[in-house]
């Protein structure tokens, strides 16, 4: 146990800010179905930047969790260039990959347990995670910022599911990593749980971290820079805090309305004019 990261100490090799720490172009993600194959992710650009929170929302299984393992460099997706630092992750070894994810990259699985040794308790897992990412962390500074000092020899086994909670994201925050990811970081937390985990999450984007979380939660939307809208794998929107609503187009030239809009064309079809550089959609058919 030895010297606590000051606030403003920097993510570990953070990008420098505002320099994107990753950018995925046309992500696609499959996975083996009774019926053929899943469409996780259909064709997804996404740029992950330090020093912000980014909220991925959308419906279940819009894909969500799956852009976010493929983001964290644990799943391979199946098309489409994802690019760490400029370099392609796809030309990584995989004892690159296992190094830059230990020493890079804080995760937190959507059930906490599942990012946490069983077998450490509460100050062994913020011990551990700094060693295996080569940081000093003051182990004891690291549990009061998420209210775990009383539980600093509790094991994950005995804590309840907003203690784990709250343990996941300080281990994964330990460093800080220069990119840290949570998927549904407050799910079923009280208020006081969920307003710890998310000024946590604010101090380390702070630092220089990329910080990405999936959520449906309106505290944890409300804390982010920019919330990106999945939906059926396809990111239908970006939307910065106090920022107009802004849709992606595709390298196709396809572009997914949100879904307020869907009712004003009940036939599926349009009319797209273009005006004075602007487009125009008007419904076609219909009674
Ligand atoms: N390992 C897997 N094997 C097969 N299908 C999968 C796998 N993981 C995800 N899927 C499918 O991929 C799609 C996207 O799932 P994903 O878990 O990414 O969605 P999500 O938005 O995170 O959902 P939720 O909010 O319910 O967690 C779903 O149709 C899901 O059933």
């Amino acid at each position: 146990m030895t010297t606590e990261p000051s606030p403003a100490t920097p993510a570990t090799s953070a990008a420098p800010a505002g320099v994107s720490l990753l950018e995925g172009r046309e992500l696609l993600q499959l996975y083996a179905a009774p019926t053929g194959s899943t469409q996780a992710l259909r064709g997804v650009d996404v740029t992950v930047t330090g020093g912000r929170i980014s909220a991925i929302t959308g419906p279940s299984g819009s894909g969500k969790s799956t852009l976010l393992a493929v983001l964290a460099l644990r799943e391979r997706p199946a098309g489409g260039e994802l690019r760490h630092r400029g370099r392609l992750v796809s030309g990584l070894s995989r004892r690159d990959l296992h190094r830059l994810r230990r020493r890079e990259i804080g995760w937190v699985a959507q059930r906490p347990t599942h990012s946490l040794f069983p077998q450490l308790d509460a100050r062994g897992q913020i011990a551990q995670m700094a060693r295996l990412r080569g940081v000093r962390a003051d182990v004891d500074a690291a549990l009061a910022e998420v209210a775990l000092t009383s539980r600093a020899t509790a094991s994950p086994a005995v804590m309840s599911g907003g203690e784990q909670q709250r343990l996941a994201v300080a281990a994964a925050g330990v460093g800080p990593p220069a990119l840290l990811i949570a998927d549904e970081p407050t799910a079923e937390l009280d208020d006081e749980s969920a307003g710890l985990v998310l000024s946590l999450l604010r101090t380390r984007a702070a630092q220089g971290a990329a910080v990405v979380i999936a959520t449906h939660d309106a505290r944890a939307i409300a804390a982010a820079d920019t919330v990106l809208r999945l939906r059926h794998g396809v990111l239908s929107g970006e939307q910065g805090a106090g920022e107009d609503h802004t849709a992606t187009i595709d390298g196709l030239g396809r572009l997914q309305l949100p879904e307020e809009a869907l009712p004003l064309f009940p036939t599926g079809r349009v009319v797209v004019t273009l005006v004075d550089g602007h487009v125009e959609l008007h419904p076609f058919g219909g009674p």
